[in-house]
């Protein structure tokens, strides 16, 4: 990979190393989700092997969540000084010192070496690290190519394997993008999150999370800056009031945001410097393209044949217990969690789904009374997943963050629920105390008949906690009755709590 030179396929841990080629459990992936499982399952007492073919942490630790807010985190406490009296004139006309920034993040991923991630989870977890290219050969089977190697290794699983082998970024059909250079001029969100140098010229393609995050982050530290989205707005899947606010935000940093647009060609002059011609008939000169335009399943060149499966690229479908249903088959052995099956594609979701299959699969040995013996979690009765359009929560670490749970009004109405909306800004007390000309909004959509949450979004400075009390209402599902007696202390900015309420009429 071209990434600043990072080595992804570290040495060690190879197949032949290996004493036993059958384990009770083969995950494959060693993502943040199969990470989870891993723990869980060898914690129980459970033989498992865990087969990673990148950086053992996963795209999450390495190249997704964690360097993208370590480099956000300093933007956000800038900010927030900037709007206070007094900090404000302290900081006076200074930027943000980006090597420092750099610094902490190479320092926050380990500089892109998987020891530690190994010695603090496979090391105490029990479970057996196998680095190599996974494919499914067949029921229980799993074959094992190591990089730059011909050979494969076959591994045997007694009761079940689990998929979590994430996503990876899709390619958009652009004319000219191919004669961009790969991680020099042409970015993914590895190139964008590891980089140690500010482009000067940015041209981001997607304002979904990545687009948006990425634009925050460089516009901060003095890249100059073009968001190109086909959308009317940034951020499709959230309350696009919400999403407006980021925009005007984004904008006022210098931020060139460009809705309703596609790139139609690109051409490259010389290196670092490339026109790209857009829809509306403008073009604009770039040194860097930073393509953001979405994730796919790693389902591809994966051995799905041999069981009987298709849908190569495709998300692996489960059913509640996150089990790969199969016809004629009597007890589940496949299941699929995290980004690979394309139910919610977050860390915590993923985690969430490791947890319900994790438990699934330790009841279902239990039931059978197999002569291993495990010890159970108390909680492994939890066997089932609740579908996550419902109550799935993300935070979008822009400026100011969005957090989000469950439905926005037009997911509702889109899922035919009969629902009212309660809105309020951050015009309160404790926002005038945290900082000032705070922007912010949050809303609570609220099913009519029943007055019970169904949905929630927060967008103010440094917010990324504010959805966890909306959470537990709309995942127990409690009604604003019982909202009422929830009081939060003044003067917080939680006090939103309660001007929600008001605006809903409790
Ligand atoms: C820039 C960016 C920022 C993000 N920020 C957030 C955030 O703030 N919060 C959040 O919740 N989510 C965030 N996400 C999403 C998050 O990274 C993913 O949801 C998460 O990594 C999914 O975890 P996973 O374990 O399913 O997969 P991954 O983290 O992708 O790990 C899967 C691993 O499996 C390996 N693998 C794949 N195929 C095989 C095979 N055949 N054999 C062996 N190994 C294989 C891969 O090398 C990979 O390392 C972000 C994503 C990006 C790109
Ligand atoms: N804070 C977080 O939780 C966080 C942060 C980053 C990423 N993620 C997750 O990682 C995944 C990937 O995020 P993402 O933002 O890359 O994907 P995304 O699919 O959410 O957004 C991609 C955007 O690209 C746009 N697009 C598609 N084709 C395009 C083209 N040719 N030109 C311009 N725009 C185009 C789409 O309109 C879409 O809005 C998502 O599941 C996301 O939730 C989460």
């Amino acid at each position: 990979m071209a990434t600043r030179g990072i080595n992804v396929h570290p040495e060690g841990y190879h197949p032949t190393s290996l004493a036993e080629t059958t384990f009770d459990i083969i995950i494959i992936g060693g993502g943040p989700v199969a990470n989870f499982a891993e723990g869980r399952l060898a914690q129980a007492g459970l033989s498992v092997a865990v087969v990673q073919h990148e950086l053992y942490g996963g795209e999450c630790h390495f190249f997704g969540c964690v360097p993208s807010k370590a480099l956000l985190r300093p933007v956000e406490a800038f900010e927030a000084a900037k709007a206070i009296d007094g900090a404000r004139e302290a900081i006076g006309n200074s930027n943000i010192n980006v090597d420092a920034v750099f610094k902490r993040r190479d320092k926050i991923v380990d500089s892109w070496d998987d020891r530690n991630w190994i010695s603090i989870s496979n090391g105490t977890s029990g479970a057996t690290l196998v680095r190599g290219f996974a494919r499914i050969a067949g029921i229980k089977k799993v074959s094992v190519q190591p990089h730059g190697e011909t050979q494969r290794y076959l591994l045997d699983a007694r009761f079940a394997v689990i998929v979590a082998t994430g996503s990876t970024h899709v390619v958009p059909s652009v004319p000219g993008i191919e004669t961009l250079e790969e991680g020099k001029e042409l970015w993914i969100n590895r190139d964008a999150v590891a980089a140690n140098h500010v482009p000067e010229r940015l041209i981001i393609l997607g304002a979904g999370p990545v687009g948006s995050e990425m634009a925050t982050f460089y516009s901060a530290v003095g890249s100059k800056v073009t968001l190109v989205s086909p959308t009317a707005e940034i951020l499709p899947k959230v309350e696009q009031e919400a999403a407006k606010i980021v925009r005007k935000s984004l904008e006022s940093h210098g931020v060139q945001v460009k809705l309703s647009t596609r790139v139609s060609k690109i051409e490259k002059q010389r290196t670092n410097s490339f026109k790209v011609t857009l829809s509306d008939g403008n073009s604009i000169p770039g040194s860097v393209l930073l393509n953001a335009t979405g994730r796919k399943p790693r389902t591809y060149d994966f051995g799905l044949d041999t069981i009987g499966l298709t849908g190569e690229g495709e998300p692996l479908q489960t059913n509640k217990s996150l089990a790969v249903p199969m016809p004629g088959e009597t007890e589940p052995w496949l299941y699929a969690v995290g980004d690979v099956n394309g139910l919610s594609p977050t860390t915590h979701m993923g985690v969430y789904q490791a947890r319900i299959a994790s438990n699934a699969i330790l009841s279902s040995l239990r039931d059978r009374n197999l002569s291993v013996e495990i010890k159970t979690p108390i909680g492994v009765t939890v066997t089932e997943a609740v579908r996550p359009g419902n109550t799935f929560p993300q935070v979008i670490f822009t400026e100011p963050n969005i957090g989000t749970v469950g439905h926005t009004l037009a997911s509702a109405t889109t899922a035919g629920l009969k629902v009212r909306v309660a809105d309020s800004d951050f015009s309160i007390p404790g926002a005038w105390l945290y900082g000032d000309n705070q922007p912010g909004w949050a809303r609570w959509v609220i099913e009519e008949t029943s007055n019970r949450l169904v949905g929630a979004t927060f967008c103010c400075i440094e917010g990324s906690e504010f959805i966890n009390a909306s959470q537990v209402a709309v995942a127990q599902g409690l009604s604003l009755a019982d909202m009422v007696h929830v009081v939060p202390p003044f003067p917080t900015r939680g006090e939103i709590w309660s001007y929600l309420l008001n605006a809903a009429g409790f």
